[in-house]
């Protein structure tokens, strides 16, 4: 007994926390563990916000959602390999840590001078792979095999159809977390609202304890979405990457101005990119920007199928993804964006709400 008194009081010595703050790092399930039992007894309330790090004003967004109405906050920053295809970006996926932990400090600070919360950030969770994945990473090929959580045939359209094994990774490893954290509630961005949808079914499905929340997405002044990725687009390419949403817009307009059929909505949209596009390819190889467009789809909110008619008491989701080009001919000096400017797949979407 004696023994175990002074073991807990020299680990909480040894507690690590990011930088003038009293928001705990936690590496291990086990320690994750650990901290979440009193909180249970307690009867505390735990939110649970996922990411992937290269923290934004989004992130941001979301933890201040959930501070709002939670007593712990835990924003788990964990790149999770097995959501990258084999061609993507995992290797050059921006890793930000140190200013993560700076953003998540002042976030902090503000949450406490903010009498409007019921809590702040507690604790970060920041894994290794082999933490996550204790029977070795299962790969991320289409036909690996290992235990993961598949989410269909939600998870095989759109952006489960460009990236095969997206839904799969992110299944799988919000299982793991939810597991890990049991959080009472969990909060996603809409930005990626395909995801939302996915999640919506794991936890459903899954009788899963949690409830997810979602909130709006945050936007620069010209539109754009945040995205960690806006990182890689570069001085050229970032203003022509708001394409996206114009035509979302434009697609949003034709709707609000009575428009109900798939073809007069979306042919609004095609017409937003197909300008753009002119524009960009009567400029010289040296001034322009090319992209190619993924998708632009509406689909039902509930199972992402497409639609041929909205039905205005149910709504809709208008999205699309993009690929914005590496460009031709870099000259002497630009900035071409991080790890040199790769081609970037944007996303974005607009809900059409149901009507009242
Ligand atoms: N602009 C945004 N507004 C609101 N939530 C966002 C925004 N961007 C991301 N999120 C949410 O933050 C959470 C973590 O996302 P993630 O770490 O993948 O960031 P990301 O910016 O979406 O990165 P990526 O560029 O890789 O898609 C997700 O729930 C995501 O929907
Ligand atoms: C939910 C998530 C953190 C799972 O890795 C990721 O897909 C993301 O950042 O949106
Ligand atoms: N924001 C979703 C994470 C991804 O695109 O990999």
């Amino acid at each position: 007994m004696a023994s175990a008194c002074s073991s807990s009081s020299s680990n909480r010595s040894t507690l690590e926390r990011l930088p003038n703050s009293q928001i705990r790092i936690l590496r291990t399930v086990e320690s994750v563990r650990r901290w979440r039992r009193p909180h249970t007894l307690d009867q505390r309330m735990v939110a649970l916000v996922p990411t992937m790090g290269a923290l934004h004003e989004g992130h941001l967004s979301l933890i201040r959602a959930a501070a709002r109405e939670n007593h712990h906050v835990v924003v788990s920053l964990y790149v999770n390999p097995a959501q990258f295809g084999v061609r993507e970006d995992l290797s050059s996926y921006p890793v930000t840590w140190d200013a993560d932990a700076e953003a998540l400090v002042k976030l902090d600070r503000e949450l406490a001078d903010d009498g409007n919360n019921l809590g702040r950030i507690s604790a970060v969770f920041a894994p290794t792979t082999p933490e996550m994945y204790p029977g070795g990473f299962p790969g991320q090929e289409v036909d690996s095999k290992g235990s993961f959580v598949t989410i269909t045939p939600v998870g095989e359209v759109l952006e489960g159809k460009s990236r095969p094994t997206f839904f799969r990774g992110v299944a799988t490893v919000c299982m793991k977390l939810f597991n890990i954290v049991q959080p009472d509630r969990v909060y996603f961005g809409q930005k990626d609202v395909q995801q939302t949808v996915v999640i919506k079914r794991l936890v459903r499905d899954f009788m899963i304890p949690a409830e997810v929340v979602v909130c709006p997405t945050a936007r620069a002044e010209d539109g754009l979405a945040l995205s960690s990725r806006n990182v890689y687009l570069g001085e050229r390419r970032r203003p022509v990457s708001t394409v996206l949403y114009r035509a979302l817009r434009a697609a949003e307009d034709a709707y609000n101005a009575g428009a109900r059929d798939r073809e007069t909505i979306l042919a609004a949209a095609t017409k937003v990119t197909d300008d753009v596009l002119a524009e960009q390819m009567a400029l010289a190889p040296e001034k322009r920007v090319r992209f190619e467009v993924d998708y632009i789809s509406l689909a039902d909110p509930d199972n992402m199928e497409e639609l041929s008619t909205v039905d205005p008491v149910k709504g809709a989701i208008l999205s699309g993804a993009i690929r914005m080009l590496p460009v031709e001919d870099p000259q002497p000096g630009e900035d071409l964006g991080h790890s040199g400017g790769p081609l970037v797949r944007l996303i974005d979407n607009i809900i059409i709400p149901p009507s009242a």
